[in-house]
């Protein structure tokens, strides 16, 4: 029987902010997705006095979060000089055995690296679908934001590095599906490039291992 993904996503995102929340934080940051939907809802049913915490958003749909549930938003610039971050939660699209993450499915990337980047602690709430032993077991690409100009270039580069599906087919640019002809635009007005890699990846460990991956034939050697 499969868990109810939403009921899943909540319970996570309780037990992170239960378990994680610190004591007197001044600065949370406050990532994109679906999932932290029920993280900010957590804080809020916490209990705590959270009426002299700053939030900082990871890009558009973080900040409505934050100021929809009555929170006070601040701007990663606004930060005062030398100040962390306390704690900043996210979501990821997938989770490997050492902790690498898959990010970007929802387009934001390039605001969640720099609140992540920022913060003491970095608390990533995902569901069970998501942890997979290696990265690529369900997810197909590893998304990457991109300056537009310099999309041609970076395709070529991942092409170098393996980056073609099995059909040997990729990377590509996200296109809209139904409301947008041509590429989706990031809040930073990037491009994002999803990058097929030879399934599953290898990680760290498999690669001080002595384990290969043949980026052409998408399929590990030993
Ligand atoms: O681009 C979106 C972000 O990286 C999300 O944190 C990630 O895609 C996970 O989103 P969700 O919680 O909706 O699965």
């Amino acid at each position: 029987m499969s868990l109810d993904i939403e009921a899943s996503k909540r319970a996570a995102a309780k037990e992170a902010v239960a378990n994680h929340f610190p004591e007197n934080p001044r600065f949370v940051g406050i990532g994109s997705g679906t999932t932290i939907v029920y993280v900010v809802q957590a804080i809020k049913e916490s209990g705590r006095d959270l009426s002299r915490i700053g939030f900082v958003p990871t890009g558009y749909q973080s900040k409505q979060l934050i100021i929809n549930a009555g929170l006070l938003p601040i701007e990663f610039d606004a930060l005062p000089d030398g100040a962390m971050i306390d704690i900043a939660f996210d979501g990821a699209d997938e989770v490997d055995d050492e902790l690498n993450c898959i990010k970007g499915g929802g387009a934001c990337l390039y605001q969640e690296k720099l609140v992540a980047m920022r913060a003491n602690v970095f608390i990533c709430v995902a569901d069970y679908r998501k942890l997979q032993s290696r990265l690529l077991t369900k997810w197909p690409t590893i998304p990457i934001e991109v300056e537009p100009k310099a999309a041609r270039q970076v395709m070529a580069r991942l092409r170098l590095m393996g980056s073609c599906s099995a059909a040997g087919v990729g990377p590509f640019i996200r296109e809209g599906v139904i409301t947008k002809a041509g590429p989706i635009k990031t809040d930073q007005d990037f491009f994002i490039v999803d990058a097929p890699f030879p399934q599953p990846l290898l990680t760290s460990a498999d690669l001080l291992e002595g384990k290969t991956q043949d980026p052409h034939k998408g399929i590990w050697e030993y």
